[in-house]
Order: structure tokens, then sequence, then C-alpha cells
């Protein structure tokens, strides 16, 4: 028998929690605020309806103009108090928000990172987060707004009884009209927003295919009628807000008018009310009709913010977790001896591809300072090996040991600062590295090295010019890894933007070089037989790794002995606080 799943509880608010308004002692000191400044605004229109009723009795009365100021000013007080207090709580938690997506991305797997998916999260959170701190105002403005009008209708509760029974009765039914309606409308919202993401995808393939377009009429027309459909689209449905948006505030207006006019033109007449008390209860009304219609106007917002933070909540939970809690004190060893690689297997799921896809089992000894040479055919599992060996992707299976000892989570973090690497979609910050680790004198010789010096000027400011050809953009990404000192340098695939001077030199000089500054290199290659410059060489078939007899034994001349590993003394960079 299938055993059944318990209720998930959803929780009455994703919005409170979210803006840090779950909490009791915040709670209660902005309640406390809140009332303070609706009693004060209260005593305020208390003194004016006595002022006017001593005018009526044709009497002048000294004291209510002072209580009027008084309270005025007490009123402004802890409202300003009360919004400032909504705001800062709440703008401190989204940033709290923000920080958290800062974890993820940083200490979250690489795997789940290079996903799409994750992407798009951090693009949808950043943009629902912006939406719910564009809404925060208005909204705290109407919570300080709905305390008032509590306050008043307690008051106007004392005037008259049946008034106030019948604006309860009236509220209920309009109001959860209203919330219901306001919810219709921000599901046409909801619609738009998917109609927008869809055009933006449009988008992004027009520029990012725009010379394809340019020169193909047909898929240009295709992604045109496809971007002008979702523009329309959008366009409707933004459209449609807008008037449902429109008629729900004036279906407000026009209903807490008609309210007011009861109070005038008919309780008097049946009875209800003395003619006396009417203009007391009419200025109640009428100090009540604005803190009221501010409230319901914040009610689609309020609807948009907690559908935005219902959304953001869900994000969250799929966001990927932290691998592991960094350390002030993590630091790369010194010094190692080897790496390996022990019965590692890696699978990608099977996603859009029909099967999972597996390296592995992987055997393999990295001594320090060797070159290690992949090679293999395209999607044999070059790459992937590449990120397994300095565990960006983590093994599903077996082991990589430094200098024979597992490396667990707790060594992670400064296991990974071994390495530095040159992906094939390597990326190149603005700025070059700030740390001490970083050797700016290597790094202008290795620019000169690879003949890019003049393209990469000395700017004072420290922005580096990236606006060079794919060639030229992977030599550059070459001299800063040399140049931030890490023991290990990943190259994947270097060579297939160089020109053949510089294929030449990659294999002839340049992977010497490396070795003579006391790196360990390992690198994917297409460019032949590379075996002659490594000291162990690997070749890739659909995943599984074969070592050619060859080359399996560490050349005599240059590689330290497995037996008796080299340990190079290399500085390696410290982690800063
Ligand atoms: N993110 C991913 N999710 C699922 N499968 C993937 C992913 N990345 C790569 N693959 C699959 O894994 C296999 C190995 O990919 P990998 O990039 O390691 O190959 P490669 O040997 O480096 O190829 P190339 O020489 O073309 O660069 C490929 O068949 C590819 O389809």
């Amino acid at each position: 028998m299938s055993k059944r799943k318990p209720p998930v509880s959803k929780p009455a608010s994703a919005l409170l929690p979210l803006i840090g308004l779950a909490d009791r002692p915040i709670l209660t000191r902005l309640f406390v605020t809140g009332c303070t400044a609706a009693a004060a605004n209260l005593i305020s229109l208390m003194s004016l309806s006595a002022e006017l009723s001593g005018w009526m009795r044709g009497e002048v009365l000294d004291t209510p103009f002072l209580i009027f100021c008084l309270s005025l000013l007490v009123g402004y007080a802890f409202s300003k108090r009360f919004v400032g207090l909504l705001l800062t709580t709440a703008f401190s938690a989204l940033a709290e928000v923000r920080r958290r997506f800062l974890r993820h991305v940083t200490l979250g797997s690489h795997a789940e990172i290079l996903d799409l998916q994750a992407k798009r999260s951090f693009d949808l959170g950043n943009y629902h987060l912006e939406r719910i701190a564009a809404l925060l105002p208005n909204l705290s403005i109407a919570a300080n707004m709905m305390l008032v009008a509590g306050v008043a209708y307690l008051y106007l509760w004392t005037l008259s009884t049946v008034g106030a029974t019948l604006l309860l009765v009236a509220a209920v039914f309009v109001g959860s009209w209203y919330v219901r309606e306001a919810q219709r409308t921000r599901a046409l919202l909801g619609d738009a927003k998917d109609r927008e993401l869809r055009m933006l995808q449009g988008f992004s393939e027009l520029v990012g295919g725009n010379a394809e377009i340019k020169l193909g009429k047909a898929r240009r027309d295709e992604l045109t009628q496809a971007v002008e459909a979702d523009i329309a689209g959008w366009e409707e449905l933004k459209r449609r807000h807008g008037r449902n948006l429109g008629e729900l505030f004036s279906w407000i207006a026009t209903i807490i008018i008609g309210f007011s006019a009861v109070f005038v033109f008919i309780f008097p007449r049946m009875g209800a009310m003395s003619v006396a008390e009417l203009p007391l209860v009419t200025s109640v009304i009428l100090f009540l009709a604005r803190p009221l219609s501010k409230f319901l106007n914040a009610v689609p917002d309020y609807v948009a913010a907690e559908d935005a933070a219902g959304q953001l909540a869900t994000l969250l939970a799929t966001m990927p977790a932290a691998e592991y809690a960094p350390s002030r004190h993590a630091r790369a060893p010194r010094r190692f001896s080897s790496i390996e690689l022990r019965g590692v297997r890696f699978t990608y799921p099977a996603g859009l591809r029909p099967e999972p896809f597996t390296i592995g089992p992987v055997d393999l000894t990295i001594p320090a300072g060797s070159v290690v040479g992949i090679m293999g055919s395209n999607g044999s599992g070059k790459s992937t090996l590449l990120r397994v060996i300095p565990l960006l992707f983590r093994p599903e299976e077996g082991h990589v040991l430094l200098d024979g000892q597992a490396v667990e989570t707790d060594r992670l973090e400064s296991y990974r600062d071994l390495f530095c690497a040159v992906f094939q979609d390597h990326h190149i910050f603005t700025r070059l590295p700030q740390g001490t680790s970083f050797d700016e004198e290597l790094f202008r010789e290795m620019l000169a090295y690879l003949k890019i010096d003049r393209l990469v000027p000395e700017t004072g400011d420290g922005l580096l010019n990236r606006d060079l050809s794919k060639g030229q953009r992977r030599r550059l990404a070459l001299a800063i890894a040399v140049a931030e000192g890490r023991p290990v340098i990943i190259l994947d695939e270097w060579t297939s933007d160089q020109d053949a001077e510089f294929r030449t030199r990659f294999t002839n000089e340049i992977i010497g070089k490396l070795q003579s500054l006391g790196r360990t290199v390992i690198f994917v290659s297409h460019d032949g037989d590379v075996s002659s410059v490594c000291d162990v060489t690997i070749r890739m078939i659909n995943g599984r790794m074969s070592l050619p007899a060859e080359t399996a034994a560490p050349r005599p001349d240059t590689t330290p002995s497995t037996a008796r590993p080299a340990v190079l003394e290399m500085e390696c960079p410290q982690e800063t606080a």
C-alpha cells in the first residue's frame, strides 16, 4: 500500500516571513508604534469635532486647538517611526535574501550553477525581490492607515453602534469581493510575466544569433513573428490589468462615498442618529474614508507582493545548497606530492538527452610538476574530467586523494585553491586579482611572452582590456592564470583559437615554460599526438579512460617518479579573510 504523504500546510503569508515580520517582538513594536500614531491622529480628529460642535452650539472652546496641535505632532512622529521601522526591517530582510543568493552562487554546487535553470533562478529571484522592494513603501503606508482606520472605527462604535455594525458587515462583504477581484487582476500580471520572459528569450536569440538572422530571411521572419506575438500578448494582458485596476479603484471610491451618504442622508431620517451627533459622525466617516481608500488601494499591491514572495520562496528552496561552510583559515597546502583519482565516476543526468552520460571509473595519478595530456573525440568526456579533477564536479563514486589523503568536504575549499584553469568557456574578470599572491611582474612577462603586451596596457585603474580576439583572450586568460601562482594549471583546448605559430609554440615551448615555473599542467588537446610532451597521456573514449601503455610511465627526464613524488616548494595564495 502506498504511503500517503502528509498534507503540506501552506503558510498564511509568504511575504511577512520574507520581510522579517514573522518575528513577534518586531510585530509587537510595530503594533504599539502604529497604534500610538493612530490614537494621536484620532485625538486630533476628536478635537476638531469638539471644536465643530462648540461652534454649532455658539461656544468658542479654548483647549481643542492646543490638543489638536499636540496630538498632530505626536501622530506625525509615530507615523514616521512606524513606516520607518517597517521599511528598515523589511529592507534588511530583503538584503539578507540577496546575501543568500550570493552564498548560493559562491558556495553552491558548480554542476548545478552551470545549469541554465540556475541562472534563470537567480535572474527571476532578483526580479521578484525588486518587485517586493518597489511595493513596500506603499504597503507600509497602507499598514499605518489600517491602524488609523481601526482606531477611528472604534471611536465610531462609541458614536453609532448601528453605523459601526453596518460598516463592519459592508467591510466583510466588499473586502472579500475586492480581494478576489484583486487576485484575478493579479493573475493577468502573472500571464503577462510569462509572455515577457518568452519575449526576452526571443530577444536574446535575436541578439545572440544576429549574424545568422541577418543572413537568413526565413529564420528572421519566424523569430520576429514570435517576438511580435509575445509583445502583442503582453500588451493586451497589461491593458486588461490596467482597465481592471481602474475599475476596482473607482468601485471602491464609489462605495466609500455611497456609504458616507447613508450616514449623512439616511440615518438621521431614520432616527438612528441625532442631528447633534451628525457633525461628529460625518467627520469620523470623512476621516475614515482617506485611510480606508489608501488601504483598499494597496490590496492589489499586497496580493502582488504575496505572489512575488511565494515565487521567491519556491526559488530559494530550489537553489543549490552550500557545499561547505567557508573557513577563514582554510589555506591551500603550500606543497603537494600527488593528486590521485581512485575509481572516480561522475554522471550527468539524462535531461534533454535520452541517456545519462557517465565518465569513469577513472584511476589516475598526477605527480606534482608533471604534464598530463587528455585526448579523445568530441563528447568523450574530456572537459568533464577536467572539472572532476579539481572537484568542481563532485563524483558520485570513488575518491580524489591529495598526497594519499581523500579530499573530503572539510578540505574541499583549500584543495580547489591548488588549481587555476582556462576552460573553454573561461571568464576574464574586469579587473586583475588584487591579492598579494598575484605576481604583476610575471603577468607582464607572460603578456610579452604571449605577444599581447601592447594590447593589454597598464591602465592604472586596474581595468583590463578584454576587447580582444578569441585567441588573444585565451592568451590573456593564460597570463592571468600563471600570474595567480597556483601549483596546477588546467587548460581546456587552449590552442583551439590559436594561430599556427601559437599552436606549435604550445607543445614545443609553452608547456615546458609552465613546467619550468614549477606548475603541474593538465590539458586537453585535439592537436594530434601530444604524448611526446606529456608525462601521462590519457585517451577518453565515450566516458571511459584509457592510458596508452607507452605513455603510462612518466618520462624519465622531467617527471618526478610516482614512487618518490616531487615535492614542489610553491607559494600558494592564501585565503583572504
Ligand atoms: N551540463 C551537461 N548536462 C548533461 N550532459 C552534458 C553536459 N555537459 C556535457 N554533457 C554531455 O557529456 C558528454 C561529455 O561532454 P564533454 O564536454 O566532457 O566532452 P568533450 O570530450 O570535452 O567534448 P569536446 O571535444 O567537444 O569539447 C557529452 O556527450 C555531452 O553531451
